[in-house]
């Protein structure tokens, strides 16, 4: 496959080493201050930019019928309208928060537990993010998927960083240096406390997510997510 790489950062590099790797090709190296120059040689398109540029990127990518991989979090409240212009265009598109097999089994596991808990009142549920000082959004996008999976299995009806109300789910965004990615959920009750957790040890994951997402969707039309792509049910 022909790659265009859309944010050429911390992510963009491990990516761009592993589709090497793969037998793949980069035709295109996009930082902040590049044009989309090469992206009409591309097979695909994986953006991982920056908050502010992900709707341009998926935008520019699907009016000129690339297919595109997107990693970037922090721009989700335009996710519908990304999904509308994919079907407009008839074109082909992957949002994921988190691309690692792990992180995506962790998904389906915290929404079962969810299921579990939901019956039981005694049980408070709040989580814990922790990444690398230089992340520009918080909490995470991956924090919100998994608040998400716990709100369509439970009473919790929204996410808040603030102090939580009792329909409200608290998430704590930490900043340490050199973090690729922790994840934790925790059911407090008077007597004891439930933890899940994910760690990344690395990028590795996430960019290798990327690119077998990016390698599945060739061929395809449609909007799909990491669950189509990993086949989990
Ligand atoms: N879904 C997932 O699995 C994962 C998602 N992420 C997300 O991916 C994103 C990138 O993370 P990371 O690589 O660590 O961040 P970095 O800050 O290291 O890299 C961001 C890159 O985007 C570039 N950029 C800025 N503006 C544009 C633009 N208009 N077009 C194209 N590129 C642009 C920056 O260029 P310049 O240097 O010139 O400013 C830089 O090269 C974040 O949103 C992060 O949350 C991260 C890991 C996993
Ligand atoms: O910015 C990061 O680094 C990461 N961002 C993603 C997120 O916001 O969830 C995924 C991963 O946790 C690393």
């Amino acid at each position: 496959m022909k790659i265009a790489l859309l944010g050429y950062g911390k992510m963009g590099k491990v990516i761009e080493r592993i589709a090497l790797e793969r037998g793949h090709e980069i035709v295109l190296r996009k930082s902040s201050n590049d044009t989309f120059e090469g992206l009409q040689q591309a097979d695909v398109a994986i953006d991982f930019s920056v908050p502010d540029s992900a709707v341009n990127n998926i935008s520019e990518c699907l009016a000129s019928n690339i297919p595109i991989i997107s990693g970037t979090t922090g721009w989700l409240e335009q996710y519908n309208e990304m999904v509308a212009l994919c079907n407009e265009k008839k074109g082909a598109f992957i949002y994921g928060s988190n691309f690692s097999l792990g992180v995506n089994i962790f998904f389906e596991l915290n929404a079962y537990l969810a299921k579990m808990m939901s019956h039981l009142k005694e049980y408070k549920v709040s989580m814990e993010e922790i990444h690398h000082t230089q992340k520009l959004d918080a909490p995470s996008g991956t924090a919100i998927s998994l608040a998400q999976g716990i709100i369509e299995n439970s009473h919790y009806a929204s996410w808040t960083m603030e102090t939580p109300k009792d329909s409200e789910i608290h998430i704590e965004a930490k900043r340490i240096e050199n973090i690729p990615g922790t994840h934790s959920i925790f059911y407090d009750s008077d007597v004891d406390q439930i933890e899940i957790k994910h760690t990344a040890h690395s990028r590795e994951g996430f960019a290798l997510g990327a690119v077998v997402a990016a390698e599945w969707l060739m061929g395809k039309k449609g909007v799909f997510t990491m669950k189509d792509v990993l086949n989990l049910t």
